[in-house]
């Protein structure tokens, strides 16, 4: 059995991930780290320091906050505890300064997105941005997320940068924006406007739109409930003990 602690455990995200590992045959939530706690069917501590002295844990599963998560992972990836990340709003800086505090043997897994529809969204943003001098993305996110731009945004605009030509456009436009209304040409990451909508009613979604001379091409995923995360997160905790450094990415664990 794989022993997993799930940080932020109380959450939207936390407490789907000790569902589905609950009900899954080879793994079991040994304790839950949350520091407003409540009860729960197997032992809660509010620091990952108090869980990792009292629980034998394998895999830790964070699904906190963007301030949060460096610290759990700083206690975690030293003592040699394995990591599977869906906590977005570090940077890439961060996350490689914190997998080179890992133990030897230790895996830091980060996945920005874990459902496969995401994962397959940016795999054909990379494959369409070639072909197109313009790119933009919006992502529609329920009103409670703390960060913005999402993880998968922020992913998804270093993608199209990766792979499109050079010298494609720079978001012309931004300049004509109305004094008092900056920003409605959205955020550029690495170059590419990022557009964030937060409302009721959304879970998740995510348009890639891509424009060039009288065509446009639309690239659209909906997260509608957040059972459509678990499986990754399910083949992260399976993966991460055969792995070790930081791996980021499902499309990195999925066949
Ligand atoms: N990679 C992916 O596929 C996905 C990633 N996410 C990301 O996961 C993160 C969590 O999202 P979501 O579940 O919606 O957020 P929630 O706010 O519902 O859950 C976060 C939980 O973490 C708790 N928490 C706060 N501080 C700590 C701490 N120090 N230690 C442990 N737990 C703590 C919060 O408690 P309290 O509220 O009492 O402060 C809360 O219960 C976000 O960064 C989000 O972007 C979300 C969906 C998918
Ligand atoms: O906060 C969320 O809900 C989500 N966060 C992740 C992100 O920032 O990309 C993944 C998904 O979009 C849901």
């Amino acid at each position: 059995m794989i022993r997993v602690a799930v940080a932020g455990y109380a959450g939207r995200m936390g407490s789907a991930v000790v569902d589905a590992v609950t009900a899954a045959d080879d793994m079991e939530v040994v304790c839950g780290i949350d520091p407003h706690a409540a009860e729960a069917a197997f032992p809660v501590f509010e620091t990952v320091d108090a869980a990792l002295d009292a629980a034998e844990v394998d895999v830790l599963v964070d699904f906190t906050q963007p301030d949060v998560v460096a610290g759990n992972l700083a206690v975690a990836l030293p003592r040699g505890v394995d990591c599977v990340v869906g906590t977005t709003g570090l940077s890439n800086e961060a996350l490689q300064e914190l997998a080179a505090t890992a133990a030897e043997g230790t895996c830091l897994f980060y996945a920005p997105n874990f459902t496969t529809g995401a994962v397959l969204m940016m795999e054909f943003a990379r494959a369409a941005a070639p072909y197109f001098p313009e790119a933009e993305v919006i992502e529609f996110h329920h009103c409670n997320k703390k960060d913005a731009p999402s993880g998968t945004a922020v992913r998804t605009a270093e993608i199209i940068a990766e792979a499109r030509a050079p010298r494609m456009s720079e978001a012309p436009g931004r300049e004509t924006e109305m004094p008092g209304a900056q920003g409605a040409r959205g955020a550029l990451v690495d170059g590419v406007p990022v557009h964030s909508v937060r409302s009721m009613g959304f879970v998740a979604s995510q348009e890639v739109v891509f424009g060039s001379l009288g065509q446009t091409l639309t690239i659209r995923h909906d997260s509608w409930d957040r059972t459509s995360y678990m499986p990754g997160v399910l083949l992260g905790i399976r993966s991460v003990g055969e792995r070790d450094g930081i791996v980021v990415g499902l499309e990195n664990l999925m066949a």
